[in-house]
């Protein structure tokens, strides 16, 4: 990559969260940020080069200050790129229909039972040409990024079928290739027993099993495996059972687990190795002692909690316990119709119990963890890739504090300035 270098000045403060590439962070540690008043970035070929005092950056690249594109963060917060670890933005159509249901009192469980809810969203999906899905889902990317996302993760499963899960997956990497955003795919043909295999679940995980995870694999469109780990979706063991065979095939372990009861999921993302659990807002404290001892992440959904009216994940006491926290928005057509990261981290501090500073190491380097990216973004370090966003609050805490606002001035992916408010 050539081009000018590109010269960030002056923020009131920069957040690095150096040191956090081989591992997320837990505990005490998420609070570390590791601030610079005054800070300023240098970045080249997309990488960052050079990150510390706007003096440090002035007596390195003195003489070169002319052919650099500068921005003057003065009075500004700059941040690594928001990461969004947990999203379901490939799909068509959309469900506002089921708001009413659900403000009446009908659960999420039982619209889903009904043929409502993913069944909803599949039967849409399943009948949208890829090129429909794609400009509906470009267009909810467009948005992540006006909200200071850089990377996010992108799950299929609303096309449990190969066919149209492959469509979704396709799709998804469409929009990587496409969009400023790094998009990351998850196949998640287990997201439900589709209404034709009604009271035949294992036939269905057999399909899965058999059919969907080694083409998904030889197709190379996916790098994780998903499964709504869920008593009326699928068992603990149908759920093993298919995350078992996607590591067979290369495709790393992800769950939804303990969402709407205690169901065991937790404690299964720990015997299995999972890279994150998510959801979470039921998991036992026998489940997040073990996510704790394995280093599995928990990627918790608090949009999805407050849209559904329900329980929040306690993070306070998953930070407590010792479990690498990241967060996310779910983004998604029924349970979290939202694109606003900082949103879920004001939630995270106002719902779950989590400090200004823990919601922002889960927002960036632990949900980096959390689709195995720690290395290469979620901080800002030299050698990493210039994901950077610029808020205009002036510290941290303002963005926890002026909540509901979107603060995003300017977003930075690669080295290029790709979004910049007005
Ligand atoms: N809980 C299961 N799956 C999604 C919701 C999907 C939907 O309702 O369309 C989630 O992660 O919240």
């Amino acid at each position: 990559m050539s081009g000018k270098p590109l010269y960030i000045r002056n923020a009131s403060q920069l957040v690095t969260l150096k040191g956090s590439s081989d591992a997320p962070l837990t505990g005490k540690a998420m609070e570390e940020l590791h601030l610079i008043e005054g800070g300023s970035v240098w970045v080249e070929g997309g990488v960052i080069q050079s990150v510390g005092t706007d003096k440090k950056i002035r007596e390195r690249y003195g003489s070169r200050l002319a052919e650099a594109e500068e921005i003057d963060a003065t009075g500004r917060l700059v941040t690594p790129g928001l990461v969004d670890p947990h999203t379901h933005l490939v799909f068509a159509g959309s469900r506002e229909n089921e708001f009413e249901m659900r403000l009446k009192g009908a659960s999420y469980m039982e619209i889903m039972n009904t043929g409502g809810g993913i069944h909803a969203t599949t039967s849409a999906t399943r009948e949208a040409e890829a090129e429909r899905i794609y400009k509906e889902s470009r267009r909810r990317l467009d948005q992540f990024l006006r909200h200071g996302v850089t990377t996010v993760e992108a799950k299929s499963g609303y096309g449990l079928s190969l066919e149209h899960e492959l469509k979704q997956l396709e799709v998804a990497v469409e929009l990587n290739r496409k969009h400023p955003v790094d998009v990351v795919s998850t196949f998640m043909g287990a997201h439900a027993v589709p209404v034709a295999y009604r009271g035949r679940p294992d036939e269905f995980v057999d399909e899965v099993v058999r059919e969907m995870i080694p083409e998904v694999a030889r197709r190379g469109v996916a790098e994780f495996n998903d499964v709504f780990c869920e008593r009326g979706v699928f068992t603990p063991k149908q759920s093993r059972r298919i995350l078992e065979a996607g590591k067979e095939y290369g495709l790393a372990p992800k769950i939804h687990a303990d969402e709407i009861e205690p169901y065991g999921g937790a404690e299964l993302a720990a015997e299995i190795g999972a890279v994150s659990a998510d959801h979470l807002l039921k998991a036992s404290s026998e489940g997040i002692r073990a996510m704790a001892e394995k280093g599995v992440v928990a990627v918790l959904l608090p949009g999805t909690a407050f849209f559904l009216m329900a329980e929040m994940a306690d993070g306070r006491k998953m930070v407590d316990a010792g479990v690498p926290v990241a967060l996310s928005t779910d983004c998604n057509p029924g349970s979290s119709p939202t694109v606003s990261l900082p949103l879920i981290m004001n939630l995270g501090c106002l719902k779950m119990g989590m400090t200004p500073a823990e919601v922002l190491t889960a927002a960036t380097i632990n949900a980096a963890h959390a689709i195995r990216r720690g290395h290469e973004i979620g901080s800002i370090e030299e050698g990493k890739k210039a994901d950077l966003v610029i808020f205009d609050v002036a510290n941290y805490m303002g963005l926890q504090y002026f909540y509901g606002s979107n603060h995003t001035e300017v977003v930075v992916k690669n080295g290029k300035v790709v979004h910049r408010r007005g």
